[in-house]
């Protein structure tokens, strides 16, 4: 079994009401204040647009929730409302409710966010030192705060490079973490999940957004997006396998009497690579001596040996962003 290493009981010293989101009871405004300037993008449980606040003429982004189960919608609102003002987490506004469809939407503060397919490849070293960090921050906080986001990805980062500004998005994953229950494996994106998911070790924790975040990091760094290319969740856990080899994997599995499923039986053997074997001349530039010690203490099998996400704040790759306090 398996208990989170850090903020393990955080919930315990809470009310109630901070974590029992399916008796909660959501107060809906009307989204009458609120006009739709133009779409945004469209998610597996949203539609997001560019919004403006009548009342206010500032913009804002419209989070049109498809009809999901109730339960979802109401965690999603409770640990947005729980994080409102931490570190880089995204500022929800309101919550509203169109009168006639009964379709919810969440309101946002507007982030001018720039794709960062378009934006990582002209980061330099220090930005991208500069950004993780404060992504370790919203997490930290988070953690913190005793929730797990689930979702760490770029897709979920929302960047605006003018301002040097990060929020991180979309709580419609993220789950209240108490130490000893059994989640659900199916979360996040293919190519961000955890070992923990992979082979359906379900008492997994906040770890696993460090997981998440050293998948993103290694693909900023290298140059190489996704980090971890599978093409099915089993050939996720053997592009992971070609990395980190296949000894810790046994070594992973036999201390949480794993077994894998037949789905992985021609797993081949695989010697562990070198972090450095990913260098080029493209991407040296981007690569330290400690940034490859970073990355070896984030991308481990055994979510119990990763980094925390305070850990990672106070390891030397960040020396030239932290703050001085
Ligand atoms: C699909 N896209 C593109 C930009 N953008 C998208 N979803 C967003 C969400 Br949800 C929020 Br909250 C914010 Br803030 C921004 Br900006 C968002
Ligand atoms: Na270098």
């Amino acid at each position: 079994s398996s208990v989170s290493k850090v903020y393990t009981d955080v919930l315990a010293y809470k009310p109630q009401a901070y974590w029992d989101y399916e008796n909660v009871n959501i107060r809906w405004n009307s989204q009458d204040k609120y006009e739709v300037i133009k779409k945004l993008g469209r998610g597996k449980y949203s539609e997001v647009f560019l919004g403006v606040d009548l009342s206010s003429g500032a913009k804002c982004v419209i989070k049109v929730l498809k009809p999901v189960k109730r339960k979802k919608i109401k965690r999603e609102i409770l640990i947005l409302q729980n994080l409102v003002g931490g570190p880089n987490i995204v500022g929800l506004l309101d919550v509203v409710r169109e009168p006639q469809l009964k379709t919810p939407a969440l309101i946002f503060e507007h982030v001018n966010n720039i794709d960062f397919r378009q934006l990582y490849p002209t980061f330099t070293d220090m930005d991208i030192r500069f950004y993780m960090y404060e992504l370790l921050r919203a997490l930290d906080f988070s953690h913190s705060m005793g929730i797990m986001h689930r979702d760490v990805k770029p897709h979920n980062v929302m960047i605006d490079h003018t301002s040097k500004t990060l929020r991180l998005i979309d709580w419609g994953l993220a789950e209240y973490y108490h130490p000893g229950t059994e989640y659900n494996v199916r979360v996040a994106s293919r190519y961000f999940k955890g070992p923990e998911l992979l082979v359906d070790f379900r008492l997994y924790d906040y770890s696993l957004d460090l997981w998440s975040f050293g998948c993103m990091l290694a693909s900023i760094v290298f140059k190489k997006e996704p980090f971890f290319h599978g093409k099915s969740n089993t050939d996720q856990l053997v592009q992971i396998v070609r990395v980190l080899g296949l000894d810790d994997l046994h070594t992973y599995l036999q201390k949480y009497s794993l077994t894998l499923t037949e789905e992985y039986e021609d797993l081949g053997y695989y010697n562990r690579r070198p972090w450095k074997r990913f260098v080029n001349e493209n991407n040296q530039h981007l690569v330290t001596d400690e940034l490859i010690d970073f990355i070896d203490k984030l991308l481990r099998y055994d979510h119990q040996e990763r980094l925390t996400a305070q850990e990672a704040m106070a390891h030397p790759y960040f020396d030239p962003v932290r703050p001085q306090s």
